[in-house]
């Protein structure tokens, strides 16, 4: 399994996750399949200290990365995750599904990720600006507008981008908008973005319950994970007709058969900072989430939680990735055995980077969009994307995952291929 001397993946890791997916669209790839090896190795990967001083007085050390998985076919783009468990191999592998996601809805983008492994609740607001503005210093030597441009992730905001912009802009000398996506609207941001990742996966849930004739009206979700995604897609789901059984998150797991208040739960969240306590629901044991009748499962927190355990317990239509990674090739196996649906992650939640290429485009021409003009332009590459997969899938007689990689990872290997390599 390892092919890196660097990481230690297994099977089921990330990175080992990702691997098996590279395996498995191999096959596809024609003639490009000679330059496969390239989508197994990062390109650029950056590891660094960020010291800091603690409100206390003592200094605190942090680990953080950046990685850029390919440059092939734009600049590196995607996010930056604050989370105790974040590792190089995570943030390997979330960077090369940011590869194949540019690519899938192609957008003129390579693939990136960056993470520091911290717990930011445990940090006070001026020891987080603190640890962003070291952390953006330290990774300052490879991104920037036209080599790598970061965004918001699990655990990071508006507010992370703004400090990341400023601190980039006065190292450089310059205002530089275009550094980062997902800005506070008055610093360059774009309209559409904060939900941007929630509607997509709204979308694209929708576009494939059509083709699979499930209906819409009084379908049976249910949500892991009611951050920024988890809690966008849920509150589309529910004002378009479904019902939002169980929702799940680190407070806890909630149950209501009817369907829930969106917006009762939204206001819940917002004063509690959690779905545990919801009155409008039944507390339930946290792993028998997995086990709620539903049509629509939608994981939108962590990698790995689909294992073949749980993947067969699941009594769903259709697995609806949110998240990063939510299924492992273990788990994938089974739910392809027992015939439940898995639109991917690489194209599910593909709506966030498209409307941060729009922010990154308007920051360029300083000339601003409408919301309608963004979210009419998100769901068209959306849709248009999620229908050249569905053919692709039904061409091969493939996954949607497989597909999904197929297409993507053609783009980028053609890029390569016409690029060449000699410098
Ligand atoms: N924010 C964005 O624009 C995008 C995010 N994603 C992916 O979507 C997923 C969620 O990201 P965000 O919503 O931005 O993060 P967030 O930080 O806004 O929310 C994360 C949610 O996951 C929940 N969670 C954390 N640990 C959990 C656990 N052990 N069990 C159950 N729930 C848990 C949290 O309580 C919270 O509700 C991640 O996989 C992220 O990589 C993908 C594309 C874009
Ligand atoms: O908006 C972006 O640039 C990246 C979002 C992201 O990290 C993701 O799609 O996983």
């Amino acid at each position: 399994m390892p092919n890196l001397s660097f990481v230690s993946p297994t099977r089921n890791s990330p990175w080992g996750t990702y691997l098996s997916q590279i395996d498995a669209v191999e096959p596809y790839l024609g003639h490009l399949a000679r330059w496969v090896e390239t989508l197994r190795r990062p390109k650029r990967a950056l590891i660094v200290d960020i010291p800091i001083e603690l409100d206390n007085g003592t200094i605190a050390h942090y680990e953080g990365y950046r990685v850029q998985h390919s440059l092939t076919r734009g600049p590196g783009k995607g996010g930056v995750r604050y989370h105790p468990d974040v590792t190089l191999e995570e943030v390997m592998a979330l960077s090369a599904w940011m590869t194949v996601k540019n690519a899938a809805v192609n957008l003129p983008y390579g693939g990136a990720k960056g993470g520091i492994r911290l717990d930011p609740k445990t940090l006070s607001l001026k020891e987080l600006e603190k640890v962003t503005r070291r952390y953006t210093s330290e990774i300052g030597i490879i991104i920037g507008p036209q080599q790598d441009i970061p965004a918001p992730d699990v655990n990071t905001n508006g507010q992370i981008m703004a400090w990341m912009m400023d601190t980039y802009s006065m190292n450089v000398g310059a205002t530089a908008t275009g550094v980062v996506t997902g800005k506070p609207i008055p610093l360059g941001g774009s309209l559409g973005r904060v939900a941007a990742t929630g509607r997509g996966v709204f979308v694209i849930g929708r576009e494939a319950m059509r083709r699979l004739n499930v209906p819409m009206e009084g379908a049976r979700i249910a949500v892991q994970g009611f951050g920024n995604v988890g809690s966008v897609a849920a509150k589309m789901f529910a004002a378009n007709g479904a019902k939002i059984v169980a929702v799940q998150d680190h407070t806890g797991t909630i149950l209501n058969e009817k369907g829930m208040d969106m917006a009762d739960l939204l206001d819940h969240v917002a004063k509690t900072g959690g779905v545990g306590g919801f009155k409008g629901a039944d507390k339930i044991d946290n792993e028998n989430f997995w086990d709620v009748k539903t049509d629509v499962l939608i994981p939108a927190a962590l990698e790995g939680q689909i294992s073949a355990e749980r993947a067969q317990r699941l009594s769903t239509r259709i697995v609806l990735e949110g998240a990063n990674g939510p299924t492992t090739p273990d788990g994938d196996a089974v739910l392809a055995d027992r015939g439940i649906i898995v639109v991917p992650d690489v194209i599910a939640n593909a709506g966030g980077v498209t409307v941060s290429y729009f922010e990154w485009v308007q920051d360029f021409s300083s000339f601003f969009w409408t919301e309608d003009e963004i979210n009419v332009r998100l769901d068209q590459i959306m849709i248009g994307a999620f229908k050249g997969i569905w053919e692709t899938s039904e061409k091969h007689k493939i996954s949607l995952r497989t597909a999904a990689f197929t297409v993507a990872c053609t783009r980028v290997l053609q890029a390569r291929e016409e690029r060449g390599l000699y410098p």
